[in-house]
């Protein structure tokens, strides 16, 4: 069993060297969050949204944002498009489940906000709804990724694409580039102090 979790931690390690050698990756985290910045300093917010364990990607960011990462400042406009089960079981229901996160877009999406999706196959049929609904409205659309960007990339603006196709792999890869892309985001907004280093829990 020992082997079992080096080797998989070896895996882990091995996606995220290669996230660290590309630097489009980098780049295009930095457009991401300056632009985001940007938009909740004009009003606007970020919606996020993604399917099972993203889904709960999606919900820990939008808990960044809108409550703190490392240091008290003040709110950030940030909202999860996972969490309200009767909007989710209405309009799974009524319409399909295709259309759980283009209809919450559509209620609350303004033109100059930004949507942030998470897939790692970069194929779910309701993020890509969800995607065309934001280039209707004239919303910013982020794509995270993996196995070369699925279907999505087409629809983002931003695509930040793990370069692997192991599902877990990419999500790991994926919720240290959320917390990254929340860091960015607050020095966008706030100055170079903030986000610059992570927070030491016995400090
Ligand atoms: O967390 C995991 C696997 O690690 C699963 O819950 C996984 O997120 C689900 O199968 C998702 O439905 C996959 O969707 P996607 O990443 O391809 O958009
Ligand atoms: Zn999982």
């Amino acid at each position: 069993m020992k082997d079992l979790v080096q080797e998989q931690l070896a895996r882990s390690i091995a996606v995220m060297q290669s996230v660290l050698a590309d630097d489009t990756i980098a780049d295009a985290v930095v457009r991401a969050g300056e632009f985001t910045a940007k938009a909740m300093k004009s009003g606007r917010k970020l919606m996020i949204a993604g399917n099972g364990g993203s889904a709960a990607d999606a919900q820990h960011l939008a808990g960044e944002f809108v409550c703190r990462l490392t240091v008290n400042r003040p709110a950030l406009r940030a909202i999860a498009l996972t969490t309200d089960s009767s909007i989710m079981t209405a309009a799974g229901n009524d319409y399909g489940y295709v259309h759980v996160f283009e209809r919450q877009i559509e209620a609350l999406g303004q033109e100059g906000d930004v949507f942030l999706g998470i897939s790692t196959s970069g194929n779910s049929p309701n993020l890509m709804k969800a995607l065309e609904k934001c280039r209707e409205m004239g919303i910013l659309t982020v794509g995270y990724t993996g196995n070369g960007g699925g279907t999505m990339a087409a629809l983002c603006d931003i695509n930040v694409i793990i370069p692997s196709g192991v599902t877990m792999n990419i999500q790991e890869s994926h919720l240290a580039l959320e917390h990254i892309f929340c860091m960015v985001v607050e020095r966008a907004y706030f100055g170079p102090e903030f986000g610059r280093e992570p927070q030491i829990l016995s400090e």
